[in-house]
């Protein structure tokens, strides 16, 4: 299993290395094709990181983000990862940078997957960046175990798209990128915090079956290597 991993003394120290390491990425990418791409995860851990991000000096209003997975719910839920980006990430220097949500207020989650796939960054060509995270279960993305549409999600045969799904562990429904839009991102990251996802990692890491813990697609078949990110 090919992978980096980069261990820090704590969340402060990997957030402000990670700003670094993606506004280099992001920087290299505008200077080569005038824009960049950038699709970022949810949830508790990146909160740090995007803070740190958002002081970092480049061009943002050649920068498109979007999200790697989302709730269907709307912006003012608190529970959405659109409100989570635009309160950490989307201000100081990038507050410049186009922000493409997901989340469409369309009647079905279906109708909202098509749509967004038809307008989000990272459809036509890799990420410039993707950061995944970790679930204590072993999904990142929105890749669940037991996910009702798993086997799909991670298919590198299907095409780059967004997607929709449902899964015990989920609560909400939700919108994920597919594993063939962020696996060969041209800066392929996994950030994960704490000795509890480090066991998860480990775990992962020591078995093969991608139901179980869909991490294990990413640390097996993403075509960038990725670097794992791990602060205690
Ligand atoms: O549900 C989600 O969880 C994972 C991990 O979140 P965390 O709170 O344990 O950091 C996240 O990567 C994903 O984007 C989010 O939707």
């Amino acid at each position: 299993m090919a992978h980096q991993m980069k261990t820090f003394e704590n969340g402060t120290a990997l957030a402000a290395s990670l700003a670094d390491a993606v506004a280099s990425a992001l920087s290299a990418a505008i200077t080569r094709s005038g824009e960049a791409t950038l699709a970022v995860s949810g949830g508790s851990t990146p909160k740090a990181f995007f803070e740190a991000l958002s002081t970092r000096a480049l061009d943002w209003a050649k920068v498109k983000v979007t999200l790697v997975d989302e709730r269907f719910v709307p912006e003012d839920n608190p529970r959405s990862n659109h409100l989570l980006v635009k309160t950490h990430l989307l201000k100081n220097e990038a507050a410049a940078a186009e922000f493409v949500p997901l989340y469409r207020p369309e009647a079905t989650i279906e109708d909202a997957a098509k749509t967004a796939s038809g307008i989000v960054p990272g459809m036509t060509r890799p990420f410039d960046v993707a950061i995944l995270g970790m679930g204590t279960d072993g999904h990142t993305a929105s890749f669940f175990p037991g996910g009702d549409h798993l086997a799909a999600a991670l298919d590198l045969t299907l095409p780059r798209r967004v997607m929709t799904m449902e899964a015990p562990g989920a609560g909400e429904a939700r919108l994920t990128l597919s594993f063939s839009a962020l696996h060969d991102a041209g800066l392929l990251v996994v950030h994960i915090e704490g000795a509890e996802k480090k066991a998860v990692l480990e775990k992962a890491l020591a078995g093969t079956d991608e139901q179980e813990m869909p991490i294990r697609a990413v640390l097996e078949r993403a075509q960038t290597t990725p670097d794992i990110y791990w602060a205690p």
